[in-house]
């Protein structure tokens, strides 16, 4: 499998005031709120990285800056990407460089001014632990020629590297996109001169990336989307197949190559690859065809049922075609010599093809699935004639064992690891959820696997992977170990893991990547190089670690809590209509109203926002398609009662008592029902407050009575059940399918409560009139944070939810030792309900609020080490 495109980096181009005049207009009204929607979208349309620039002669750059990555860092939805800071200003990146939490990338630094300044830039970016994009630009001005872009970038990488030790691998180099098509003769050569630049940058300077502008390249072209798009995606495909590993893009708007109509993509290629004199003349009288979307409309084609066999197969392999299958397979079997040379020959063949057209970004990860569906029917068929024949010679690639780990139920992400592990003729031995280390390892034994590969989704999972990784040390184990999930990391793994483990230990970071690394550590010959090179890479990884430089100052407890947030409460806590715990029942289809249909596309790697993603260029076909598996699902489970929800919310008379929240069992507030215990932000906040979640709540001692509400629902009640009956009968698409659509319709249950609570359960927004969007967007007062989550990262606060809706006896609901809920479809959290409530993240907290933390919940120092692990420096 090839892997070009799983590790190309789109980075959004957006939030750039000199880009986008939306952008600026804004910043400029400082409308930071819209602003910030049009990070989120960026994050949402899949990019990985968001450009933000505010070089804008009208603003003050810095404070502008500062304050929109200043409320970027509370949003987790956009603060889980890396942040590009651009700017021509080194003021503007400094005042970014102290904002931003995790690595930051800086755009850009050059040789303009020659190389005591570029030197100086580099040295304190590498002090902020930051990557940087390196222009191609010298002393004498902008690099246009192959020639010069390659000079100056070897030139600078030497001088980083040699001079004053920059990682190399933080060096990302941008020699200059320019427009192509321009009618001047000597622009025609910009993009074969950007492309063979590339390469010889790659070759030569090892470890660094390439980026550019992607946009530049069609500038002739403004006003004709399609084949600006056309451009974009030819320049692309041969930049990136040259080493290109990053662009700034808008990737909402790329058309995928294969699908370029032949005609056009030809008359493109010729102009970025200046394959012939004319090549502007031709694509300028093309062009105006291709204004609208140039495509014809698609008719069902059976033309492929004309083929022979073999092809048939494979076409159905590809397009996850179950309805002739079992036929198909039966005259490829007649026509064998054995059945199992059906497996051997036109099925793996068929796989293989999925495979590779998945690595190269030509299939998406669901029609992989349906692949696999099509993949089990055809050898489910032929087994009995194997079974008969009584040999059973298959070779696999090897056999991995999966588990998500004890205390763990999640596991809709290891399942599809799972299923295209398969795809690729790998055997898996997949042991489900809650997997005790004890069973694991016995298991491995048992069966003889070739590797162990853990899962989890939630940060208590972490320490379960470190525990089963000393297991496997202590009893002699010698099996490569992936570690793959939500919560886990690079870092982590190298930091936690990899130590502990003396034999290869690979983080895999998604589905397209397990393929690759699986191979790689099982064949004999590339196991010690792969091994090798994982081992330098973590070591590396180590290092950079121990040396990064907190880029926050954090403050003692006692600041961060002078520095509380104090909402306004001259308006009474509204007192709820409801006190007490309440069970609620609903339909699923009310539920269905209320989902958020995001997510479930990112679950199946596709990226985009609902219903946008429906009309995508690129990925609109496989989003319709999905979204109409899911839907018919949803009709199913409703009509047979097949899932089922049930939920229970509480309203509770509740005061702050420093970063504690007392919650009294009514309103007398004499007998208390329970105390939950927060964290407050720790790091050093100029503009803003040292948030905790106890300071949106008045204090007892201000004498005004105020309230808090919890809640838990599940949308999972059957789950389990269904999803076993489609996998027992070979379809894991639907097996699938069936826990993606439980885990929306409890985020939707969550959602519907939330309403049902504002307007009426504890009514304070009586006449809240929002619609589903207006929902997902949480335009309303009030949060509902949910432990586990940034504002309140310690699960086992989820007990005393638990314990005061007596959630279990309602619901069914449990808590995992490691306080995951069980059924996974699940949601549980708080309610606050002040104007002001919002979320942010605790992030770091310091030893000081560890002990207070402690000494609070009645913890010893190493039960609040254990708990807070994801929340300590170390
Ligand atoms: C993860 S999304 C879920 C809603 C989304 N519409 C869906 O269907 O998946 C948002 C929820 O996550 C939780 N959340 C997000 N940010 C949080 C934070 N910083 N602290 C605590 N909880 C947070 C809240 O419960 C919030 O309602």
């Amino acid at each position: 499998m090839t892997a070009e495109f799983s590790s190309f980096i789109n980075i959004g181009e957006r939030t750039n005031v000199t880009g986008s005049a939306a952008f600026k207009r804004l910043v400029l009204n400082g409308d930071y709120e819209a602003a910030l929607d049009v990070a989120r979208q960026q994050v949402e349309n899949g990019a990985q990285i968001i450009d933000i620039n505010m070089d804008e002669a009208m603003l003050d750059s810095v404070e502008a800056m500062r304050t929109f990555l200043n409320l970027i860092a509370s949003e987790p939805d956009i603060s889980r990407v890396p942040i590009m800071i651009d700017s021509s200003k080194w003021e503007v990146i400094e005042a970014g460089l102290k904002c931003v939490q995790g690595k930051a990338i800086v755009n850009s630094i050059s040789l303009k001014e020659g190389e005591e300044a570029f030197l100086h830039h580099a040295k304190l970016l590498k002090r902020y632990g930051a990557a940087t994009v390196v222009m191609a630009f010298d002393e004498s001005g902008q690099a246009d020629t192959q020639a010069r872009k390659i000079e100056i970038c070897q030139r600078s990488y030497k001088l980083l590297t040699e001079t004053i030790g920059f990682p190399p691998e933080d060096i990302i180099f941008d020699p200059n996109i320019f427009a192509v098509a321009t009618g001047i003769e000597e622009h025609n050569n910009y993009a074969v001169d950007f492309i063979e630049a590339t390469r010889v940058i790659r070759q030569t300077c090892p470890y660094s990336h390439i980026s550019g502008g992607l946009s530049n390249i069609s500038f002739s072209f403004r006003g004709n989307n399609p084949v600006r798009e056309a451009m974009h995606s030819v320049f692309l495909y041969h930049a990136i197949r040259a080493g290109m590993d990053m662009a700034i893009v808008n990737a909402g708007q790329l058309e995928v190559y294969d699908e370029i109509p032949q005609e056009l993509r030809d008359a493109v290629e010729d102009v970025i690859l200046n394959r012939r004199e004319d090549g502007t003349e031709r694509l300028l009288e093309l062009a105006p065809k291709y204004q609208g979307d140039g495509k014809a409309a698609a008719v069902e084609d059976l033309s492929w049922r004309e083929q022979p066999v073999n092809k048939r197969l494979e076409h159905a392999l590809v397009k996850g075609i179950t309805d002739y299958i079992i036929d198909d397979t039966e005259e490829a079997r007649l026509a064998a010599e054995r059945p199992l040379h059906v497996i051997e020959g036109p099925l793996m063949d068929g796989m293989n093809v999925v495979g590779d057209l998945f690595g190269e970004g030509k299939m998406f990860l669901p029609q992989v699935v349906k692949s696999a569906r099509v993949m089990k029917k055809a050898v489910a068929h032929l087994q009995p004639y194997i079974e008969e024949e009584k040999t059973d010679d298959t070779r696999s690639n090897g056999k991995i064992l999966m588990a998500t780990v004890k205390g763990d139920v999640h596991d809709i992400g290891k399942n599809i690891v799972g299923v295209v592990l398969q795809c690729n003729n790998f055997e898996v031995v997949d042991l489900g959820v809650m997997v005790p280390c004890a069973t694991i390892l016995q298991t491995a034994k048992d069966e003889g696997v070739d590797m162990i590969g853990l899962s989890g989704l939630i940060t208590p999972s972490l320490d379960e992977m470190v525990h089963v990784a000393k297991e496997m040390e202590r009893q002699g184990f010698d099996l490569p170990l992936l570690i793959g999930g939500a919560t886990t990391s690079k870092a982590h793994t190298a930091v936690k893991i990899e130590q502990n483990y003396h034999a290869p230990v690979a983080y895999v970071p998604n589905a397209s990547r397990a393929v690759g690394v699986c191979q790689k550590l099982l064949k004999a010959d590339s196991r010690a190089i792969y091994a090798e090179e994982l081992s330098r890479e973590y070591d590396k990884v180590r290092d950079q670690h121990a040396r990064k430089q907190p880029r926050s100052r954090p403050v003692s407890l006692q600041n961060a809590r002078e520095n509380g947030f104090k909402p306004d409460f001259t308006q009474k806590p509204v007192k709820p209509r409801k006190l007490g715990v309440t069970p609620v029942s609903v339909e699923l289809d009310v539920l269905r109203k209320y989902i958020d249909w995001t997510p479930f596309f990112l679950t199946w790697s596709v990226a985009g926002k609902y219903p946008r993603i429906l009309d995508d260029e690129i990925v609109g076909e496989q989003a319709r398609e999905l979204f109409k598996d899911a839907n018919d699902m949803l009709d199913e489970v409703i009509k047979h009662k097949s899932l089922r929800a049930k939920g229970v919310i509480g309203l509770f008379p509740a005061n702050r008592v420093g970063d504690d929240i007392e919650i009294y069992q009514d309103d007398s507030r004499q007998a208390l029902a329970g105390v939950a215990h927060h964290l407050r932000q720790q790091t050093l906040k100029e503009q803003f407050s040292n948030y905790c979640l106890a300071d949106f709540v008045a204090e007892k001692v201000s004498g005004i009575s105020d309230y808090v509400g919890a809640f838990a629902v599940t949308a999972g009640i059957g789950e389990e059940e269904l999803a076993n009956h489609y996998i027992k009968a070979g379809d894991d698409y639907n097996g699938i399918m069936v826990k993606a659509v439980a885990d929306r319709l409890a985020e939707a249950f969550a959602e519907y409560l939330h309403e049902q609570v504002r307007k009426q359960y504890w009514g304070y927004a009586p006449d809240e009139d929002l619609d589903n969007d207006a929902l997902i967007r949480e335009k309303y007062q009030g949060i509902r944070p949910a432990p586990g989550y940034a504002a309140c990262p310690e699960h086992t606060e989820k007990q005393l939810i638990w314990d005061l809706l007596d959630a279990e006896k309602h619901t069914g609901m449990r808590l995992t030792e490691s306080y995951a809920m069980w059924p996974g479809a699940a949601v549980s959290g708080w309610y606050f309900s002040h104007p002001q409530s919002k979320y942010f993240a605790v992030a770091k907290i310091q030893r000081d609020q560890l002990e207070d933390y402690a000494q609070r919940k009645g913890w010893t120092m190493e039960t609040a080490e254990k708990w807070l692990a994801p929340n300590l420096n170390e």
